[in-house]
């Protein structure tokens, strides 16, 4: 990376005007005579896109080809924010593009969008400087698209980089009317999850009709920025001042969470074990909510805790901690092999801890819509972590919000009612089940938990406010009306995650 890429990482501008001279220059050599081949950083970048294209998962993808490149340090960081910026900002940059080449991206041959979207980040979010965004992304067009693809790359990066990032949007936009549409274009969300958001955030009594268009906005562009690293010291298994020690920072929001503001998580020795994870600090005060409500009758005199969909295994992890430390039982299940698999594995410190403790920790894999029959009315506490459509993640997960649709949302309600009906079968009469998601879309938080509450006659909702309580014991702020909790990334700081705690009375 050059000074200019170094310095526009820190956010600051380098645009001299003789450098632009000298862009202006260079664009317009023909692009045969700059054949130099990119930088390894922006060549990592490219393939971590076009397996995205396929159907790879950013977070998975990336660090994998990190490595495999060696690309370590302020490369590593460049790289990730061009495949996590030109994924998540796709939509807009799209209609630029298309605005740009003077055609649809859909005739534009999707390796060249690609190394296209890759140049556009650099010139309209990252502030690299121009002439280096422009040859570094034609080279890069040369050395993976051919010959033919970089003049027109060239051309259309030359066009891309004549307007500043507001110019843009303002041309992209002049034509839609809903105000909805237009943040969602400016934004780059889809317009469907743009209304669903929307209405999530009415729903959930986090604004009004008339004050919502600034809660959405400010939510939507949340999703744009980069999520800090979020860590859990797993209750007697590490701490926070060992996290300290590596270069965690309390956060004071979650009582056993930390940040990381820089260095790879994967280095901190409690990390490595299992003693500690990577997790938002919303995930964390969940698990600490449903562990510290108060259970009673048959389900107080004989604790057995249960997560019904554990894969794979961030909240098992901190829920097992618990449960070793009070030498509850545990069971932690999950459908998929894999996944099941991997929630062995994040529970390899717990399972140590259980043996020594001389305490049940169990993984299960199966179904958790059998669990009612396979252990009816057993356990005191059961956690269900509903597979959702991640509306709530977004910014962890560049590519999630392209890849989803208001089809899965439908898919998933059936599902989400089975699981949580499953949960209350299991759940012995006094005991407690919590239900969350990571999407607080209506139809898979409300809606599924109102459905069954108008279906069955043995549960009731406990309001689940006081249990969220930050490092120093306070309740956290704008937690609205209850009885259910909606954390939000732009008011909380944690992903957007719903819970609801219902007690089984019969
Ligand atoms: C939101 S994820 C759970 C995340 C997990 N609690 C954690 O914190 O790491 C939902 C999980 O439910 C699993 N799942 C889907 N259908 C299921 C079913 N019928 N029974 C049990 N698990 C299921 C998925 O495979 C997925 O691993």
């Amino acid at each position: 990376m050059s000074d200019d890429e170094h310095r526009a990482r820190r956010g600051e501008r380098q645009r001299p005007p003789a450098r632009e001279r000298s862009a202006r220059h260079r664009s317009e050599q023909r692009p045969s005579e700059r054949a130099r081949r990119t930088d390894p950083a922006r060549l990592t970048a490219y393939t971590a896109m076009r397996e995205i294209a396929d159907g790879a998962y950013a977070n998975l993808a990336l660090p994998r080809l990190l490595r495999d490149k060696r690309l370590t340090g302020r490369d590593a960081g460049f790289a990730t924010e061009l495949v996590y910026g030109a994924t998540r900002m796709s939509g807009l940059y799209d209609a630029i593009i298309a605005s740009a080449a003077g055609r649809p991206v859909g005739k534009i041959d999707a390796n060249v969008l690609d190394t296209l979207r890759l140049g556009a980040h650099q010139v309209l979010g990252m502030r690299v400087a121009t002439h280096a965004a422009v040859d570094e992304t034609v080279a890069l067009a040369r050395q993976v698209n051919g010959a033919g693809a970089a003049g027109f790359v060239n051309a259309v990066m030359r066009r891309i980089s004549e307007r500043d990032p507001d110019e843009w949007v303002d041309l992209v936009t002049q034509g839609i009317t809903d105000p909805v549409e237009r943040l969602a274009m400016r934004t780059s969300h889809p317009v469907w999850v743009a209304k669903a958001l929307r209405a999530a955030l009415i729903g959930h009594g986090a604004a009004t009709p008339d004050d919502v268009e600034a809660s959405l906005t400010a939510l939507l562009e949340v999703d744009n920025e980069p999520a800090k690293v979020s860590l859990v010291a797993r209750p007697g298994l590490s701490s926070l001042d060992e996290l300290e020690g590596w270069g965690a920072t309390r956060t004071g929001l979650s009582p056993v969470g930390a940040v990381l503001d820089e260095g790879d998580p994967g280095a901190i020795d409690a990390v490595r074990d299992g003693r500690a994870a990577v997790q938002d600090e919303g995930s964390q005060l969940l698990v600490l909510a449903l562990a510290s409500a108060n259970v009673e009758g048959p389900a107080a005199a004989d604790e057995r805790w249960l997560d019904l969909c554990a894969g794979p295994g961030g909240k098992a992890g901190l829920l097992a901690a618990l449960a070793i430390e009070r030498r509850i039982p545990f069971v932690a299940n999950e459908i998929s092999e894999h996944r099941a698999d991997l929630v062995w594995q994040t529970l390899a410190a717990a399972r140590a801890a259980a043996r020594d403790a001389d305490t049940s920790l169990k993984v299960r894999h199966g179904d958790g819509r059998d669990m009612g029959e396979v252990d009816p009315a057993a356990y005191s506490r059961v956690l269900i972590d509903a597979p959702c459509t991640g509306l709530g993640a977004l910014r962890r997960r560049p590519e999630a919000r392209w890849r989803r649709s208001p089809g899965d949302v439908a898919a998933l309600a059936w599902l989400q009612r089975e699981l949580l009906s499953a949960g209350i079968d299991a759940t012995a009469p006094g005991g407690l089940v919590g239900y969350a998601t990571c999407s607080p879309h209506l139809n898979e938080t409300r809606f599924v938990v109102a459905d069954l509450l108008k279906r069955r006659d043995d549960i009731e909702v406990v309001d689940a406010r006081g249990l969220f309580v930050d490092a120093s014991g306070e309740q956290l702020p704008a937690l609205r009306e209850g009885p259910y909790v909606q954390l939000w990334p732009h008011v909380h700081g944690t992903d957007a995650m719903f819970f609801a705690l219902l007690r089984k009375t019969g």
